[in-house]
């Protein structure tokens, strides 16, 4: 079966064309002021709304209000939670809005991931980030790596996803080492932040299907 790849913060219709060309089953926006990635509700709808139907779009969000989200809910398929969000947060989310969120969170140990398997088991699916240093403006998109082995020690559920810090040069062996069925770049597919490069994409996703 065929790895999921989500290209994520992608900012025009020119680098959504080439995710989508290269073969990206999903494609992420980011709606976070603090990011070089952030669209605000507007440009996140109006771009999400160029995407093929058979490309599921993701909208990447952090500690989000129920405003914030009635504004991009809409434009999407999927919610990416990718702040200090709560179990309960998590389910009132995906009641309120109807659609499927994701949980994201960075891990460092095992116990990290076994917490949030223990936690999350009402979120669609887990997505695994490294751990953001504290001094750090985002909890995600910091183009870093956690340690792969944190998820073989934990019984992991049938739908995560596993981020940070991948890169074409990486990807095939975190797939091989992890057993991942779903991967999300942003930082490994970017000549510098907020500026994807149309080559790293489709090497990224030609070696995460290879
Ligand atoms: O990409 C961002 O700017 C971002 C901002 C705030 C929260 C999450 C963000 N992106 C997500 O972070 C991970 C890892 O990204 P990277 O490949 O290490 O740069 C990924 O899930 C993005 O969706």
């Amino acid at each position: 079966m065929r790895v999921d790849v989500k290209i994520c913060g992608l900012r025009d219709a020119a680098m959504l064309d080439v995710a989508v060309g290269a073969g990206a089953s999903h494609v992420g926006f980011v709606c976070f002021a603090p990011s070089p990635r952030h669209l605000g509700p507007d440009a996140l709808a109006g771009l999400a709304a160029t995407a093929p139907r058979a490309c599921t779009r993701v909208a990447v969000v952090v500690d989000a209000d129920d405003a914030l989200l009635a504004a991009v809910a809409p434009a999407v398929d999927v919610l990416q939670l990718h702040g200090r969000e709560i179990p309960a947060r998590v389910a009132d989310v995906r009641a309120r809005f109807g659609k499927p969120v994701w949980k994201a969170a960075g891990v460092r140990t095992a116990a990290d991931v076994r917490a949030l398997v223990r936690d999350f088991a009402g979120a669609d699916a887990l997505l695994f980030d490294a751990k953001a240093p504290e001094e750090a403006p985002m909890p995600g998109g910091n183009g870093l790596r956690f340690d792969w082995r944190a998820l073989a020690e934990v019984a992991l559920p049938s739908r995560w996803v596993l981020s940070g810090g991948l890169d074409a040069a990486t990807v095939a062996d975190a797939v091989r080492l992890t057993g991942a069925r779903a991967v999300d770049v942003s930082s490994g597919v970017e000549d510098a932040p907020g500026v994807k490069s149309a080559a790293k994409i489709r090497d990224f996703v030609k070696a995460a299907h290879g």
